[in-house]
């Protein structure tokens, strides 16, 4: 494909999320199904422009003076891709694919000085939300979930350790994060560029890595020191933490994988088989009371709780777009009721790790507010302190992202992580 047709087709892809309410990857798997003539650089050149220009979206149009998919795409070639206003016109103007010459309004902007306009790349209602957590700082942590994220690894130490992962990952120009022992970094692809391969690395396949944030490995390594301990993993899902989880156990003592949504464990056994994982039970909701014999029995309850990822945004560009007030509510009310599940299942002195991958304090700290007040035999402990406790974190360059006395704040401004809460409350013993 030529760049003409490359840029139509995101412009086209876009349309059909904003006309059908589609997510992007339905849209993009949509466009790919029906394009078979597409290569692989086609596919990559046209879900790079579409995530960036959803990544600006409104940033973009403001600059461009109009709301639809078109002012979007040129915008992200113009401002985010550094195109220079010809070459645009030269693609758009290609036929018979280009999706149609600029009009002068469209070479006026695209041409425009770097500009004044002070559009939000959020939607405004939450705009008080973000005021409270990030006050006069939140269009800069905003501009940083608007950026494209590394693609970060977490080393396996039930298969290897960081040297020798290192050297298997040398194709890819891995370096090592410096914040947790165990992460590597791979740097965020050119826009236009295919992600790197990192499960064509013969390593992978041995288990040596899994791809994970940075963040989400900081949050696993909340749990402590849990070698010999019994761990529910309340929320496991795909499995990410529990694959960190077993990893910090060492095969020692009993994990348990659980999630309310069944069909999201389906891939959890397969995985942790690769990765060498032999303390691991798998409880489906399936069957009948799945953990029935596990209440007052646990030394940590993981809690990876389901929430709005608004600290995800600069891998899903979307779902900023799409998210509402009353899915937040929504997400609120599950939260309660993950954590009212969760305190089930704790020993007297056993802790539960609350983790949300969302920045807003209405799923981070007013949750677990909400959970003291109807749980006065739970106290927080100092979640730093915990992460220290792991073993594998460089806990000072964690220190300044403690917010509320006990809890973690990560943010891609902050701690070049995807955004991340992380609490840790202890039972009386
Ligand atoms: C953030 S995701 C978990 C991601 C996963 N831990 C990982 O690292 O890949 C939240 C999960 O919580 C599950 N969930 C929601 N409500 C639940 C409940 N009451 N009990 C258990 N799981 C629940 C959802 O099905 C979803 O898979």
């Amino acid at each position: 494909m030529r760049d003409g047709g490359r840029v139509a087709a995101a412009i086209a892809v876009i349309q059909d999320m904003d006309e059908r309410h589609k997510p992007v990857k339905l849209a993009l798997k949509a466009w790919g199904d029906a394009s078979r003539f597409a290569g692989a650089k086609d596919r990559a050149f046209v879900s790079g422009l579409v995530l960036d220009a959803l990544r600006r979206r409104r940033s973009l149009s403001a600059r461009m003076g109009g709301e639809g998919p078109r002012a979007a795409v040129l915008g992200a070639l113009a401002f985010s891709w550094n195109w220079p206003t010809a070459r645009i016109a030269e693609a758009a103007a290609e036929a018979p694919h280009g999706p149609g010459a600029l009009t002068p309004e469209e070479v006026a902007s695209l041409g425009g000085a770097p500009s004044e306009v002070a559009a939000t790349d959020y939607p405004d209602w939450l705009e008080p939300h973000l005021a409270r957590v990030f006050g006069e700082n939140r269009a800069a942590e905003a501009a940083a979930l608007s950026a494209r994220a590394p693609i970060d690894l977490r080393v396996n130490r039930l298969k290897t350790d960081p040297v020798r992962a290192l050297k298997a990952l040398e194709p890819l120009r891995a370096r090592p994060t410096g914040l947790m022992a165990d992460a590597l970094r791979i740097e965020a692809p050119g826009p236009a560029d295919r992600a790197p391969p990192v499960e064509a690395i013969p390593e992978f396949g041995k288990g040596w890595f899994e791809v994970q944030d940075l963040g989400s490995q900081v949050a696993a390594a909340a749990a402590g020191e849990i070698r010999g301990q019994q761990v529910l993993d309340l929320c496991a899902g795909g499995g990410g933490k529990t694959l960190a989880l077993a990893a910090a156990m060492g095969n020692t003592g009993q994990l348990y994988a659980y999630d309310a949504d069944g069909r999201r464990l389906a891939d959890t056994v397969r995985r942790a088989e690769r990765a060498g994982v032999r303390n691991l039970q798998v409880r489906t909701p399936l069957r009948p009371d799945p953990l029935a014999d596990l209440p007052g029995k646990m030394d940590l309850v993981f809690v990876d709780a389901p929430c709005t990822g608004s600290g995800t945004w600069r891998r899903h560009p979307d779902a900023k777009w799409r998210l509402t007030p009353a899915q937040l509510e929504k997400r609120m009310a599950e939260q309660d009721a993950v954590l009212e599940e969760a305190a089930k299942y704790v020993k007297p002195g056993g802790r539960i790790v609350y983790v949300t991958c969302s920045l807003l304090a209405e799923e981070d700290e007013d949750r677990v507010a909400a959970f003291l007040q109807g749980h006065p035999g739970f106290v927080t402990i100092d979640a730093l302190e915990q992460i220290a406790a792991s073993g594998q974190a460089d806990i000072a360059a964690l220190a300044e992202r403690r917010t509320g006395g006990h809890f973690l704040r990560l943010t891609p401004l902050s701690a070049s992580t995807d955004g991340f809460f992380v609490a840790v409350l202890r039972r009386a013993a």
